[in-house]
């Protein structure tokens, strides 16, 4: 287990405050927020590659602050690789094995297993240049992995590779995580990415953390507005909460929320994929507490799902939907629909 105990660390103009965090032993824990928010510091305070000012670093509940890198028992997985291009795949993975003690007759069977199990045996000559995205993240796993961590801690390992070889790292990381029985901590700017691998997270915000817990939790019931917008939470409005009844600022319409106690002052949120549009014939309506009616106002392409935005008085939805409604249900601006959702998906959030 590791635990950060009020961390506290200042760089010019960049400051990482008060971080209290936990991660389990096995959890597959990831580290999110926006650019800038002090993730990667984080990563590099837990590896020993930047000391902080006061608080405490526990692995196991042993003092580690002053334990140099190699006696830490960690590997970090950058972003970029940072492979050495002037070593062959074999000697970049065999590289720290001499630093951390590992005898060379030992370093070159692990070498072996983990060539055949990240499939990497007939490229163990070549030079990395030579070598696509993926099968330099796998050089790069591998060149940790030997050491043997007792935690692996990954910088954006999916974010140099393209999707071809995205789903295939993934995967891959998921095996490694399940098969070695490792914990992971893993910096991401992928919600996808995320919510497949992890099971449990943080979110950062200037240097501070704002959530932290399941990441389901953390994507379904963000406890804040920060990270109500961060997890791409939408339908945010100012609202009050009585015995289960939302009001929302402005409006007449009362909207049945799941979450309770009551709040004075703070704020409804909905997921845009909890919306559904209730066709003719859909029999969900009865089930639905929440309905409205409105007119469709905005219909945007969104890749692999379309936005849509419905206006019912003065309230405006936003909801997210398949591709394929465009054509079954004749979704376009000007027409009229009606939407739904249930009470469970209106969270309820403070500033
Ligand atoms: N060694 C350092 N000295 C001074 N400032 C630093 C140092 N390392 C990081 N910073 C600053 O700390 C801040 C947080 O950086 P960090 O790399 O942790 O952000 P991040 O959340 O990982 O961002 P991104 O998602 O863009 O990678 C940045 O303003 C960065 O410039």
């Amino acid at each position: 287990m590791i635990r950060l105990d009020n961390i506290n660390l200042t760089f010019p103009g960049f400051a990482i405050k008060n971080i209290d965090l936990t991660i389990r032993e096995k959890d597959f824990f990831a580290l999110i927020g926006p650019t800038g928010s002090g993730k990667s510091v984080i990563l590099e305070i837990i590896m020993g590659l930047i000391p902080f000012s006061s608080g405490r670093l526990l692995f196991n509940g042993k003092d580690m602050g002053q334990t140099p890198v190699e006696k830490r028992h960690l590997a970090l997985v950058y972003q970029d690789f940072a492979l050495f291009p002037h070593l062959s795949v074999a000697h970049n993975i065999l590289y720290g094995i001499r630093y951390h003690g590992i005898k060379k007759n030992e370093g070159h069977k692990r070498l072996d297993d983990l060539a055949n199990t990240l499939g990497l045996k007939r490229i163990l000559d070549r030079k990395p240049h030579n070598l696509s995205g993926g099968e330099k993240q796998r050089v790069a796993l591998a060149r940790a992995l030997i050491l043997n961590p007792a935690v692996l801690l990954l910088d954006e390992p999916l974010s140099a590779l393209d999707p071809e070889f995205h789903g295939e790292a993934k995967n891959l990381l998921k095996q490694i995580h399940q098969d070695m029985g490792m914990t992971i901590v893993m910096v991401s700017h992928n919600f996808g990415d995320v919510m497949y691998l992890a099971n449990r997270g943080a979110v950062i915000h200037q240097g501070r953390i704002r959530q932290t817990g399941d990441i389901t939790t953390l994507f379904e019931k963000p406890d804040s507005l920060f990270t109500a917008r961060f997890v791409g939470m939408k339908n945010i409005m100012p609202a009050r909460v009585l015995q289960g009844n939302v009001r929302i600022e402005g409006s007449d319409a009362v909207i049945e929320t799941s979450m309770v106690p009551d709040i004075d002052q703070g704020y409804m949120g909905i997921r845009p994929e909890e919306i559904i549009l209730l066709s003719q014939k859909a029999d969900t309506a009865e089930n639905c507490a929440n309905r409205f009616c409105g007119t469709i106002t905005r219909v945007a392409s969104q890749g692999m799902f379309v936005e849509v935005h419905v206006q019912s008085g003065s309230l405006n939805f936003e909801a997210a939907w398949p591709r394929r409604y465009l054509r079954d249900f004749q979704i376009a601006s000007g027409r009229d629909a009606t939407i739904a959702f249930s009470p469970q998906s209106v969270h309820i959030f403070q500033d």
